[in-house]
């Protein structure tokens, strides 16, 4: 029996894994950046930073702009520049991968239930996912700041393993980030890391998902030609 003929249910991550979505948050660091006349950083730079949220990719900028820690005060004051930023051009330069539509179509039809499972904050996850029509896809969305902890953490998966009233052998998680991975683990929930996102440079297979990936378009294959959700 294959490691995911029980799957029922798909957890994606959404940075890295459903839209290469670096050009818009690094132009808003940047524009962050340079409100505080601070060095500007690169769209690579930023490609290293993503994974922990918004929060700590601004901690990770202006370490990188001032040199030093990051005082908690300057942090804090300058989140709600970025958060206004990014809230002005969430979609501007920000694509879509190759075969995302597709699949998540043609699992939809095959009967899987689908979840959203973001570090993003929330309040930008839905409108990027009604940006690229994909949020009829998603019958729960959780962002970075839905419940008390994010990715690694398990919570977020243990809270869909709870909401649908799932066995840990049902739900999968599919993302780009060692994040996904260990939290995948943590909740004992099986993943598949995804290798053309933001692992902060390192290779996911590293992290030990259950498959690796290099396209989405993978993943029906693994799921077994998407006809588990239905038969079961
Ligand atoms: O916003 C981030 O830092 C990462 O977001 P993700 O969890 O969708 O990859
Ligand atoms: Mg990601």
């Amino acid at each position: 029996m294959s490691k995911f003929s029980q799957i029922k249910a798909v957890a994606f991550d959404l940075d890295g894994t459903l839209i290469d979505s670096v050009p818009d948050l690094a132009a808003a660091t940047r524009a962050t950046l340079a409100e505080l006349e601070l060095p500007l950083c690169s769209d690579e730079q930023v490609r290293s930073w993503v994974g922990n949220g918004a929060q700590m990719l601004m901690r990770r900028a202006l370490s990188f702009a001032l040199d030093e820690q990051v005082a908690e005060e300057q942090l804090q004051a300058c989140m709600p520049r970025f958060m206004h930023f990014y809230k002005l051009n969430l979609q501007q330069h920000s694509v879509l991968y190759a075969g995302v539509e597709s699949v998540l179509s043609r699992l939809q039809q095959a009967g899987y239930r689908m979840a959203i499972v973001t570090n993003k904050p929330f309040e930008f996850t839905i409108p990027l996912l009604k940006a690229f029509n994909i949020d009829g896809y998603f019958s729960l969305v959780l962002g970075g700041d839905s419940l008390s902890k994010m990715k690694p953490d398990p919570l977020p998966l243990q809270h869909i393993l709870h909401e649908w009233q799932l066995e840990t052998v049902q739900l999968l998680m599919v993302g780009d980030s060692k994040n996904d991975i260990l939290a995948a683990k943590a909740a004992k929930v099986a993943s598949v890391g995804l290798t053309y996102g933001y692992n902060y440079g390192e290779d996911i297979g590293l992290s030990g998902p259950d498959a690796v990936c290099e396209q989405f378009s993978e993943i029906t294959a693994l799921l077994n030609q998407c006809d588990k959700a239905t038969e079961q």
